[in-house]
Formats: structure tokens, C-alpha cells, sequence
């Protein structure tokens, strides 16, 4: 299982090897071998017999690794065939170029080259584009990417054929989006069996698309260890599947340290373990539940915030509906709130430490209570109906200690321009396809010639959100993103608050109806037991997903919160890792 650790953008990534080239202590030439060589080992330990291999190199350094692949490879004993650009790339690639040349020939990269029958190979290696992918690809190279994503029919083939360097291409490292393609999964996208990044994962090695096209992901060190912070005994290769960790992430490169920062959730542990204190100590937590026949959501919550380990928790269904929470658990405390009055009474008590509103709460009740809610200062978790409700009201009255949790639709609802661009960039036609789209592909290359850089990626999303709300903001999903607002005095687009992607792709069985207000729970119980609202929201994705791939296959909601505290004594021993 992986450890928490940095992601980098690709921005930072260059940041690193520049300051790693300008101390001299390093050319661009070393590390353009190393990470050659990184992944021709990769394709050596998972092919020990040496075949036949296909290299295909781009136009820039990514295809400039490529060469050097093809050479290490030749001299492992492969037969190659290199196929590649005409161009003059930068001095690096050009002369790793020019040493493969002396040992064998450059085919031109096109599609016919690569489709010529009775030229199969064992390995395809992708080195067309890699961090430096600017604009989406077109013309012969998209001809390739496409036949290679299996437009020939071939796509399993490939599959398991299919190693990328950096990052299969054509794929946005900074957001895990096809650029220049639709955002949802696309016929013929690329689907490598291995991916072999360097130094760091990038945003979209774990977002969107990112983590089913890389296949198994494996990053490789080449040394860029002194120009940034790398924390002792970090695993160093995984599978998405097995991702569980937080990775913190920054946008402003700093080169003495990265901003990694380990949320300590064994010292956290111990530390609750070693308090002999009382139980409102441990905070006490307001579940807001709904009318009769509703209580099921925020009873979900109510369980999950105790097994978080709130001190106390109550939940507050309206007088008519409080016979539906008469059931376990018995350490629920009820008490009705029929109105704004009622829950503005009970937050007199100072010992209240944490709220939890929106679970099955109804819109009208949301909207009621939401108000005082937000005034009383306290911590509070908003999720589904109070979402809702404050996408009516306009965001007001949120403050510091407020944890949003919407999912995409919710998202949409706060924040439709955000989720708008989050959605695109979408080339116009409806299929988004050139080749489909034949009366549009004017209109489609016209959009393509004004796309640069990076796709508007969930981590933009979330962070825009966190600004705008001034809250911490939790996007749900298999990679769920978590950001806070900037902690600057004066914000400052420069210096956004932290972010951390959580993902989860490896347990699918999560998006089953309930789970989300049992994450509701979990961070509500955390905020309760004063955890900043940054790290309950990381934690609580945490042990929600922990708990379900507990669980396995065949999870319902109420499984959940019964997995918490195999999961907590787990990583109180180290056995399930430091997230
Ligand atoms: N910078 C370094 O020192 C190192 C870089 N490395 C490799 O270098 C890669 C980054 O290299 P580059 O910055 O040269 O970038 P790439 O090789 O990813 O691609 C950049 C080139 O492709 C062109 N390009 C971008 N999008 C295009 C499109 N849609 N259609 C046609 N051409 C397009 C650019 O104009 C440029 O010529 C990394 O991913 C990694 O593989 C490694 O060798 C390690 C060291
Ligand atoms: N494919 C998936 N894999 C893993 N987790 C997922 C997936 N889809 C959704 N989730 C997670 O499942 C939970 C679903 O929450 P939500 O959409 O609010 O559902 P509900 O309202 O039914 O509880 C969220 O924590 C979300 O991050
Ligand atoms: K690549």
C-alpha cells in the first residue's frame, strides 16, 4: 500500500530539473539516461526474455527518452524498430537521436508505419509526448495514438503491450484529461499496461482518466532527490488500484521543500489514546436529521461520527420524526429541532463543538436551519440538502471552519462555471470526434488551435471553490479531491491553500447509496474532535475508502462506520500505512 507522499505539477516537475541542471551538478543528458534507463529496466523485469520492440519517439525530450530505451534495449539483446520525427528536437534528445542512429534507423512515426503487417512486437514503447504535451495531438500522430487506443480493432493488444513513458500521451499530466478529447472515457483513449513516471506522480497520473490509461504505474527516481524533500521510506512503485494515500499538493515551487506535509494520523491516534480526558474532550457532535421517513441518512452520519470518535453525538430529527430514531446505536443522544429557534437554543451549549447538516435534512429544512447554523461559528460539515440550500442562498455565511462535500452534481449547483470548465474543454459536435464529425472539423480544429497547456483540472476546480467559498472543499468520486481556501492573510491566486487528491479507484463498491453520508459522519466527528477542517475532510476520505475496501464487494452504507475501528487499530500498529 502507498504512503502518502507529494504529487508534483508539471510546472513544479520543471521547476525541479532546472534547479537541478543550473547547480551543475547534473546535465540534462544525465537525467535524460537515467530515465531512459529507468524504464527500460521496467521493461526488462516484466519481459526477461528480450523480443521485439517498437519505440515510438516524438518530437521533444519525451521522445529524446525514447531513444535512449532503444539503445539500452538493442544492447539488452531486442530487436528494434524505432520509429520517429523528422524534426530537430532540443540538444538532449537531439543527441541521444543521433546515438541510436549509429546503431540502426529511423522509420517515420506515421500510422502506416506502424499498422505494416507481419511487424508485430511484444513491446510497444510510447514516447510521443510527455509533460511538454502543449495542444491536443492531430494529424498522423493522433492517427497513431487513436490505432494504438485500439481504433484498428486491436485495443487489448495493445493493452497489454503498451508501455509509456511519463504518461501515455496525449493525456493532460496536470488533470488527467485526454486533451482536445471529451472528459468522460472516449473511445480508442490510450490504455498502457505500465507507465513509468519520473521523479513524482503528476496530478493526472491519479485523476479523471489518468489512473485506467497509465495501467500500472511505477515512478521512477532519477535523482532529483537534493532539489526537493523526499520523506524516508516512501514506496516508490504502485498500482492505482492500491492507492489509498493523501497527496499534498502545492503550486508554488519551492526547491527547499516541496510543502510535504505527513498528517500524522499515528501521533494523532496516540495522542487521543494517552488523554485521560472526559468525553467532551473528544467534542460533541450535532447530527441535523429530516422529516419522518428520512432518517436514515443522517443516522448514517450520526454512527459514522462515533466511530470517528466524537465524545458525544445527537442527532436532531423534528419532534414528528423522532420515534423513527428510538433504535441503536444507544449511544445516539436525540434531541427535537423543529425550527431555527430550537437549534439556536440547543448551540448555546459551548460544548458543541461540530455540526453535520444536509443528510437527508430536505431542502426547506436546510434552507431554515442553515443560518444559524453558519452563525453560531462552529465547525460545520455541509453536504447534499444543505448544499442545495446554499447554492440558493449564494455561499453566504460560510466561514473557515465549514466542510463542503459536494459531489459533481451538487458541485455544479454551487459552482456551475467551474463545473462548466471542468467539464471541457469540449470540442464542439456532438461526439467531440473530428472523424465523426466531418461537417464540424473545421469548427473542431479552429477550438484545437486555441487550446494551450493544461486542462482545467479537478484540483482547479476544487481550489477555485475553497477561494470563492472560503471554505474547504471536498469533490467527491473515485478521486476526490480535497482543498482548502488559501491561508494567506490577503488571498492571493499565487498561493492557494493546500489540496490533496484521495484516491479510490480500487474500490468501486464505495458509490452505493449512503456512503456519502457516512463521509459526512466521519469528517463531522473529526471536525467535532478539533481536527483543522483540511484534515478532518483528508482523514475522513481516508477512513471512509480504508473501511470499504475492508468491507470489499458487497458494501452497503451500514457496513461502513462498523469498519472504523479495524481500520483505526491498523494504522494505530502501522499495518494499514500512513495515509
Ligand atoms: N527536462 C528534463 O530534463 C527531462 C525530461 N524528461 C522527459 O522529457 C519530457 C518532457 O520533455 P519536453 O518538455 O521536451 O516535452 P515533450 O517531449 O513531452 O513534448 C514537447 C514537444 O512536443 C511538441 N508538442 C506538444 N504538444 C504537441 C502536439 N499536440 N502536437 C505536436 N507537437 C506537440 C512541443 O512543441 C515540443 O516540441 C518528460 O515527459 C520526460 O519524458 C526526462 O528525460 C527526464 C529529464
Ligand atoms: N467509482 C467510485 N469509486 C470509489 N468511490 C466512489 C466512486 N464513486 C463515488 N465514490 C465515493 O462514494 C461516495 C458517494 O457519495 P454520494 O455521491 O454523496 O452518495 P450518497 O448521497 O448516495 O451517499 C463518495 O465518498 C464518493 O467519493
Ligand atoms: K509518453
Amino acid at each position: 500500500m502507498l504512503n502518502g507522499t507529494e504529487i508534483l505539477t508539471t510546472a513544479q516537475m520543471r521547476a525541479i530539473e532546472t534547479a537541478a541542471m543550473d547547480s551543475g551538478a547534473v546535465t540534462g543528458l544525465d537525467l535524460m539516461e537515467r530515465a531512459g534507463a529507468a524504464v527500460a529496466g521496467q521493461i526488462r523485469l516484466r519481459w526477461p526474455k528480450p523480443g521485439q520492440a517498437t519505440v515510438l519517439c516524438g518530437p521533444g525530450n519525451n521522445g529524446g527518452d525514447g531513444y535512449v530505451i532503444a539503445r539500452l534495449l538493442h544492447r539488452a539483446g531486442w530487436r528494434l524498430r524505432v520509429l520517429g520525427l523528422d524534426n530537430i528536437p532540443g540538444p538532449d534528445a537531439a543527441e541521444m537521436k543521433r546515438r541510436w542512429c549509429e546503431i540502426g534507423p529511423i522509420e517515420a512515426l506515421t500510422g502506416d508505419a506502424l499498422r505494416r503487417p507481419g511487424e508485430s512486437s511484444d513491446v510497444y514503447v510510447d514516447a510521443i509526448f510527455g509533460t511538454g504535451l502543449a495542444r491536443p495531438p492531430e494529424g498522423a500522430i493522433a492517427d497513431i495514438l487513436r490505432y494504438l487506443g485500439g481504433s484498428g480493432g486491436d485495443r487489448a493488444f495493445f493493452r497489454e503491450r503498451l508501455v509509456a513513458v511519463d504518461c501515455p500521451s496525449g493525456l493532460c499530466m496536470d488533470s488527467g484529461a485526454f486533451l482536445g478529447r471529451r472528459r468522460q472515457p472516449g473511445d480508442y483513449d490510450l490504455q498502457a499496461r505500465l507507465t513509468v513516471a519520473f521523479d513524482s506522480p503528476k496530478p493526472g497520473h491519479l485523476l479523471e482518466r489518468g489512473p485506467e490509461s497509465c495501467g500500472e504505474l511505477v515512478i521512477a527516481d532519477i535523482g532529483l532527490q537534493d532539489w526537493r524533500i523526499i520523506e524516508p521510506g516512501r514506496a516508490r512503485s504502485l498500482r492505482p488500484p492500491a492507492l489509498t494515500a493523501i497527496w499534498p499538493l502545492f503550486a508554488i515551487p519551492d526547491r527547499r521543500r516541496m510543502g510535504f506535509e505527513s498528517l500524522k494520523r499515528g501521533a494523532w491516534l496516540a495522542k487521543r489514546e494517552s488523554r485521560a480526558g472526559h468525553k467532551f474532550e473528544h467534542g460533541h457532535a450535532l447530527i441535523i436529521a429530516g422529516d419522518f421517513g428520512h432518517g436514515g441518512a443522517a443516522r448514517l452520519a450520526a454512527r459514522a461520527a462515533l466511530r470517528a470518535g466524537a465524545g458525544l453525538v445527537t442527532i436532531c430529527p423534528p419532534r414528528s420524526a423522532m420515534v423513527e430514531h428510538l433504535g441503536p446505536p444507544d449511544a445516539l443522544m436525540r434531541r427535537p429541532v423543529d425550527e431555527a429557534a430550537d437549534l439556536a437554543r440547543i448551540l448555546e451549549d459551548k460544548r458543541i463543538t461540530a455540526l453535520c447538516l444536509g443528510p437527508g435534512c430536505g431542502v426547506d429544512r436546510a434552507a431554515e436551519l442553515l443560518p444559524v447554523a453558519l452563525a453560531s461559528g462552529r465547525a460545520c460539515l455541509l453536504d447534499a440538502d444543505a448544499l442545495t440550500a446554499l447554492a440558493a442562498s449564494g455561499l453566504e455565511g460560510l466561514h473557515a471552519d465549514c466542510v463542503l462535500t459536494p459531489h459533481r452534481g451538487e458541485f455544479a449547483r454551487l459552482f456551475p462555471d467551474l463545473a462548466e470548465r471542468l467539464a471541457g474543454p469540449q470540442p464542439p459536435g456532438p461526439t467531440g470526434d473530428p472523424d465523426q464529425q466531418s461537417h464540424d472539423r473545421d469548427a473542431y480544429r479552429a477550438a484545437l488551435a486555441g487550446m494551450h497547456g493544461p486542462a482545467f483540472s479537478k484540483i482547479d476546480a476544487a481550489r477555485a471553490a475553497a477561494g470563492r467559498a472560503g471554505a474547504t472543499v471536498l469533490l467527491k468520486g473515485p478521486d476526490t479531491v480535497i482543498a482548502e481556501p488559501s491561508r494567506a492573510r490577503a488571498p492571493r491566486l499565487d498561493r492557494p491553500g493546500r489540496a490533496a487528491i484521495h484516491s479510490a479507484f480500487d474500490v468501486p463498491w464505495l458509490a452505493t447509496a449512503g456512503a456519502g453520508d457516512v463521509l459526512a459522519g466521519l469528517i463531522t466527528g473529526l471536525l467535532a474532535r478539533d481536527l483543522n477542517p483540511f484534515s478532518a475532510a483528508t482523514t475522513g476520505a481516508w477512513l471512509h475508502a480504508a473501511a470499504a475496501r475492508q468491507a470489499g464487494p458487497g458494501l452497503i452504507a451500514d457496513d461502513l462506520p462498523e469498519r472504523i475501528p479495524d481500520v483505526l487499530d491498523q494504522a494505530a500498529s502501522g499495518a494499514g500505512g500512513d495515509p
